[in-house]
This record gives C-alpha cells, structure tokens and sequence, in this order.
C-alpha cells in the first residue's frame, strides 16, 4: 500500500500583525508595527495550498487560534469582562496584549513533530506537541494545537497525539522545523535527524540569538514518538547561523526522501553529520550550498531552505519557494544552475507568501508533513482535506470575516475579540472539528 506524504499548512487567524515578538528571528524585527492584511495573509496560505493540491500533492489545513486569548490575560493579573480584560491590557501593557493576539500558530512546522507508522515501535503514527517555551507568544499555543491535531487525528487505534514536554527552557522544543526524515519510499522505514540549538550546560551554543531547541528535548520526543533507536540520528544546528537570524534549522536546511538540501555551514559538525547519513541513508545524496554562492545573510533573507522539497511519484522533486528567492539575482541565478545539475530537483514552484514571510514564516513554516499509508488517510478527519469546495467556502469564509488591515494599535477593539470567536465558531462546523476553542467550551 502506497503511503504518501501530506501536506497540512496552518490557516492564517484574524489578528495577524506585525508585534516584533520574536527576538533573533531578524524578519520578525525588522516588520515591528508594520500595518499587517490578515484577510491578504489567509489568500496566500489558501493560494499555495490549492496550487499545490491541484499539482496532486495530497494538501489539507489545520485551524487558527482563539485570539485574543483572553485566559492569559487573566492568568496576569486582568480581570473584570472579556472586553475589560483586553481593554485594560491595551492601557496598561499594550505588548502583551500583542502577544496573546498573535496569529503565530499558521507556523505548523512548528505545531508538533511526526512520526510516521513506519518507523514507530507500536506501528502508529505518532504527533508531539512542541512546546514552543523560547516565546511566550508561542508557548501558549500547545493546548489548542493539541485539541486541534486530536480533532484531526481522531482515531486512537492509528494515531497517538502527545502533549506538549514540560514547559521550561531545558525542554524547549519547537517541533518539525528541527526535524527531518529521510529514506527511499515514504511508507518505508526511515531514519529520522533531530536537530537541536543547544545541550542544557554545554558551552557551545549562540551567543546573540536564543537557541529555542534542546537537545534533552528532541530526545524526549524521539522517545514518546518511539522512533526505533537505531533510526534516530541527532545533530546540533551551527550556534554561528542562530546568531545571523537562523532561528529554525529549517531556515538553512530541507530534506526529502534521500536528498538533504542545506547551505554548507548550517550545522556544527557537519562532515561528521553527513558521514552519518551516507552510512545510514541508502543512496543519500547531500546539496550543500557554499557560501561564496549563497552567503548565510542572503539565505535568511530569501528563505531559500525554508522551500518545500516535494516527490511527485515518478521521483521528481520539485521545490517551492517564496518570492523573495526570486527576487534576489544570485539566488534565483544560483538555483537554475542546481536544477542544471544531475540531482533529483527539477522544477521551481514560486509563492508570494508576503504577509506570512514579513513575519519570517515561507513555505516550508507554514506546513507540517504528515507521512500516512493509505488507511491512515482515510482515518483522518476529511473536511480538512484541501479541494476545489473547500478552497472555495474557505475563502468566503475568510472574505466574510477577516480585516484587511491590522496593526498593534486595533487589537484594542473588542469588537475583534467577537469578530473572531464568530469565525472561529463557524469554521470548526466547516470543518466537523466539534468544541476545540476554549469559548466553546
Ligand atoms: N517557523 C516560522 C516561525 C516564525 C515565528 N514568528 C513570529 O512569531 C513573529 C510574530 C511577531 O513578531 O509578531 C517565530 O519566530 O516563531
């Protein structure tokens, strides 16, 4: 039975803006309260995801968050009605109140990571939440992520959803966007690498910029997801790139199947780490990117590796970018002489992915990739699935609700707080996802 991999891309939420939260993540700085189109944003992300499903790569969506979350504020210390709450946070804190309305769970590479039933000991797939501790924006996320993802994986005879690690710094994990998993056939046993930033202790970490991921972290998820020891191969991420902006391993790395595509200084001992992979991966095949072609500076800033790197079944791959890889001469320059070179990757597939990218998400943020056999796919909750219907309803749905402007200072509105929990509450019978918003509950 053929096993394919889906794609599964964050929707974009309502109060999506530019707050500057997320510090060592350049993007996210650099766009501080910048007027944000949450409506643009949602019309993008549903862009990619039709062209891609259309192109016959199996595509679905997972939801967006309740926000403003109203609970954290109340867990700080704002009392009084819901609108009081967000009233006296848009005085009193106004940045926090940015952060309880951040739209950064669409980030799903960063919603859990995943292990295929192929590798798992107990032959399920399995999800763990990742739990985001680097940000307090994004820590807040696990409880609903983990709601959503049970919504979607529903079956527990197929599929096993972990919560989030503890939330502190010696486990901070940030799920798929420092994982990769190689091999020939998708439903074939792979081996998987977890990536990580820093060992809780050890000297050699970034000076600048956090290390969000851990490697005590990526262990304990490597156990829960019981990924069979021998599979499991461990690397850290070069501290030098977290400090030029390189948050994610996935902003300087992405792999497919036996191909692991990366720039040349992406992690810390990187002979020894592709040594490894040649030894374990048949007919591995690594594309470094040297730095006198693409510099680290430029690959943070075009997202060159933040690209989907995807199979069509004759073996062709096809790499998605987002228009800013384009738009920069030696990049675009750079990835034609790859697509002339004898190497898998044939086609150039390219997405203004504007809104999301402002807040340094491309493409390969936005989407979580969830290796199913064929039973497992139909075990999966089917109004999420991407296809012409759904791709038409949710974009009335987004034309109906969403703002086409947004900035910190319009998060004060408490009419956004009904606005959103309106949407929200229609978009989980679009998508038979029953009560998985706390205001449903
Ligand atoms: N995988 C891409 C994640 C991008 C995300 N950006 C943010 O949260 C920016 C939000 C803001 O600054 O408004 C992050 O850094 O975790």
């Amino acid at each position: 039975m053929k096993a394919r991999e889906v794609n599964f891309d964050g929707l974009v939420g309502l109060t999506h803006h530019y707050a500057g939260l997320s510090f060592g993540n350049e993007a996210s700085t650099k766009h501080r309260f910048q007027r944000s189109n949450p409506k643009l944003a949602a019309k993008q992300g549903l862009l990619k995801m039709k062209a891609l499903a259309d192109a016959g790569f199996p595509q679905a969506v997972i939801p967006p968050h309740e926000r403003p979350n109203v609970a954290a504020l109340r867990q700080l210390g704002f009392t009084g009605s819901d609108e009081h709450v967000v009233e006296k946070a848009a005085s009193q804190a106004p940045q926090l109140l940015s952060a309880v309305s951040s739209a950064s769970a669409m980030w799903v590479a960063n919603a859990a990571t995943v292990c295929p039933s192929a590798d798992s000991q107990d032959g399920k797939v399995h999800l763990t939440v990742a739990n985001l501790n680097n940000k307090f924006h994004r820590a807040m996320e696990a409880p609903t992520t983990e709601a959503l993802l049970r919504a979607i994986f529903r079956d527990e005879k197929t599929f096993a959803v972990h919560s989030a690690l503890p939330q502190v710094a010696m486990f901070g994990d940030e799920g798929a966007a420092n994982h990769n998993r190689f091999g020939g056939e998708y439903g074939e046993t792979g081996v998987q690498l977890f990536v990580y930033g820093r060992e809780d202790g050890s000297q050699l970490a970034p000076a600048r910029y956090p290390a969000r991921q851990t490697l005590e972290a990526s262990q304990a998820v490597a156990r829960l997801n019981q990924v069979r020891p021998q599979q499991v191969v461990y690397a850290q991420q070069n501290p030098d790139v977290i400090d030029l902006g390189v948050f994610h391993n996935d902003v300087i790395a992405v792999s497919n199947r036996q191909v692991l595509f990366c720039h040349e200084q992406a992690f810390a001992d990187q002979p020894r780490l592709l040594g490894e992979l040649a030894a374990k991966v048949p007919g591995f095949m690594a594309i470094e990117v040297p730095q006198q072609a693409v510099s680290v500076a430029d690959a943070v800033a075009t997202y060159l590796f933040n690209s989907q790197l995807l199979s069509h079944d004759d073996g062709r791959m096809v790499l998605v970018l987002p228009q800013e890889s384009q738009e920069h001469a030696g990049v675009w320059r750079y990835l034609h002489e790859l697509l002339a070179q004898d190497n898998p990757m044939s086609e150039l597939k390219v997405f203004d992915l504007r809104e999301s990218m402002a807040n340094g998400g491309g493409p390969a943020c936005l989407r979580l990739r969830v290796v199913l056999s064929e039973a497992e796919q139909r075990a999966v909750n089917p109004a999420v699935m991407m296809n012409d219907a759904l791709f038409n309803t949710l974009n009335m749905w987004v034309d109906k609700h969403y703002r086409d402007r947004l900035t910190q200072a319009d998060l004060a509105d408490p009419q956004l707080l009904r606005e959103g929990r309106e949407a929200l509450d229609q978009l989980t019978q679009l998508l038979n996802l029953g009560s998985v918003y706390p205001f449903q509950r």
